[in-house]
């Protein structure tokens, strides 16, 4: 009730325990920061309400968005409510739903460093926090450039009082080694590593979240993640659109930084690390930042980059990445890239990871290829001809899109004489499991309430990243190395088959029957 609040102690996620609200339900007040924005619009509201939906927020909440434009709560909520959507696999009630959702939803216009502004927020979510033990999270969807002010103000102005404080961080999370680490720096004046969730939304995708359990519960599979039976790991990105909309950001950044240095990297180091000591985040992390550290420097001889370029297609024209207004006409910023990483440990020494990534190609897609090792002394090699490579068993693990996993494999055609052909041991997600896959921003953000920070980048692997990447991408740079241009639409630079070629590799993405 109306009792003075005892004097709190601190936690190391800035949790202050006051002991007289240990009896009532705790409430949570999620600022969206950025709320006018794409990503804002696109993924965290309708994330949030899919939780709502699917019961998972706690009972009481409340969100705010927070952004500069001018609205009103009933404006936001008109703006947002065009992109809620209910599940499609349960439709009750989503229309009520949705309503009581949006009664939750406020807005706060305000600048990004403003005190007051940040004060006036804090006291409009007291407001809604009365008699309650507050936990706030921030989720900060603005422009990187405004990081430092947002947390600043956040965290000195609209802290919690009395239950813990946390912040989200979208990328990019600086644009090299020294920015990121000044950015590090600048958040921990603010906050602690337990409040800082930095996220990367391709560690929330079920079949990312999925590859340990592959791996780790399946002894099919752990015995053979090694150097002794795996040939080559192929990691692929393709998007079959442009930089639209987004190239002022793009043409900064380049498709390295904006897919390899992040999700592709962060794959691969779930891939190769050892087993942890247990699922415990720390334990996690702690063996990710092992295996990128692992990792020899990228040098230019194993790196090729493009650029898309326009071309007509019977009536159709697609543009070339220049013709972005807001990209310069003579940038070289790659928006495709290919390279190959080695690991220089017992475990992966000698095994190429190939990665791929690149924008206006010819299909939209994000996969896991294994290639194993050929069959010492097969017994049927004069089945397959020459081509030794057609007998390899092959792991496919396709995270989107109609996520599944596969494994190729040689079999007996039936019927008389010995003929053989390469089939699919598959499991295809829609027709395994009636539920919808939840959005990896649902994963991500009930996490951060939770307090989980399995999937979420601590600042050593971060540093870690980095390193790998910066010499490459300053070299790429200072060199003004000079993208292969490729028609958009197509599968992307012949740079990539050769730089394949070179380490006795086929893209599996574009064999015959991938
Ligand atoms: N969009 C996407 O698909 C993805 C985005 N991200 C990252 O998420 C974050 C948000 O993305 P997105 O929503 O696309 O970003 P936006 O460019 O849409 O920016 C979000 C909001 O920030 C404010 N803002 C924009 N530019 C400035 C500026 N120069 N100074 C001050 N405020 C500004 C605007 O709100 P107002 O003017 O009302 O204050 C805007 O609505 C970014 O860090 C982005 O890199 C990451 C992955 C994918
Ligand atoms: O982080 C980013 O990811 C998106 C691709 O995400 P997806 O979940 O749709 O595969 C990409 O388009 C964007 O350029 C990048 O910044």
């Amino acid at each position: 009730g109306n009792s003075p609040l005892k004097e709190p102690t601190q936690t190391k996620d800035g949790a202050n325990q006051f002991s007289n609200l240990e009896s009532v339900e705790p409430t949570i007040s999620i600022t969206v920061v950025g709320a006018s924005g794409d990503l804002a619009k696109k993924k965290i509201f309708p994330a949030l309400f899919a939780l709502f939906y699917e019961d998972c927020l706690p009972k009481h909440f409340t969100i705010y968005g927070y952004a500069r434009s001018k609205m009103t709560d009933e404006e936001l909520r008109e703006m947002i409510s065009g992109t809620l959507t209910c599940r499609i696999d349960k439709r009750e009630n989503c229309g009520d739903k949705m309503d009581q959702f949006l009664q939750r939803c406020f807005y706060n216009s305000g600048l990004y460093n403003s005190e007051e502004n940040f004060s006036e927020l804090d006291r409009k979510l007291k407001e809604k926090e009365v008699g309650r033990l507050a936990n706030r999270l921030f989720y900060l969807s603005i422009p990187p450039n405004i990081f430092v002010d947002a947390v600043k103000y956040a965290s000195s102005r609209a802290s919690s009082a009395s239950g813990w404080t946390r912040v989200i961080v979208e990328k990019p999370f600086g644009r090299d080694s020294d920015s990121s680490g000044e950015l590090t720096r600048s958040f921990k004046q603010y906050l602690t590593e337990e409040q800082i969730f930095r996220i990367d939304h391709y560690l929330g995708k079920e079949l990312v979240e999925n590859l340990s359990v592959l791996r780790f519960s399946n002894l099919v599979f752990e015995p053979l993640w090694s150097r002794n039976y795996i040939r080559n790991v192929q990691l692929i990105f393709s998007e079959d659109f442009g930089t639209e909309g987004r190239g002022g950001y793009f043409d900064n950044y380049g498709i390295i930084r904006d897919i390899m240095q992040n999700h592709l990297l962060q794959i691969l180091a779930l891939f190769a690390m050892e087993t942890p000591v247990t699922l415990d985040a720390e334990d996690i992390r702690n063996e990710k930042v092992k295996v990128l550290r692992s990792m020899r420097q990228l040098t230019l001889d194993n790196v090729i980059v493009g650029q898309y370029k326009g071309h007509t297609r019977g009536s159709k024209s697609y543009p070339a990445y220049t013709d972005d207004p807001t990209v310069p006409n003579n940038s070289l910023t790659p928006t495709f890239a290919a390279l190959a990483i080695f690991i220089d440990n017992a475990r992966w020494d000698g095994v190429p990871f190939l990665m791929k990534a690149g924008k206006a190609l010819h299909t939209k897609g994000a996969e896991i290829r294994v290639q194993f090792r050929h069959v010492p002394g097969n017994l049927y090699k004069q089945n397959f001809g020459a081509d030794l490579d057609k007998a390899t068993n092959e792991l496919v693990i396709r995270v989107q899109p109609d996520e599944g996993i596969y494994l190729k494999i040689n079999n007996k055609v039936p019927g008389l004489g010995m003929r053989l052909d390469r089939s699919d041991l598959n499991l295809l997600y829609k027709a395994r499991y009636t539920k919808e896959i939840p959005d990896a921003y649902e994963t991500l953000l009930l996490d951060a309430i939770e307090g989980e920070h399995r999937l979420f980048i601590r600042s050593d692997e971060l540093v870690a990243a980095w390193s790998l990447f910066t010499p490459l991408l300053k070299e790429l740079e200072e060199k003004k190395i000079a993208p292969e241009l490729y028609p958009y639409g197509s599968r992307g630079p012949v740079g990539a088959h050769y730089l394949a070629a070179k380490h006795n590799i086929r893209w599996g993405d574009l064999s015959d029957d991938s």
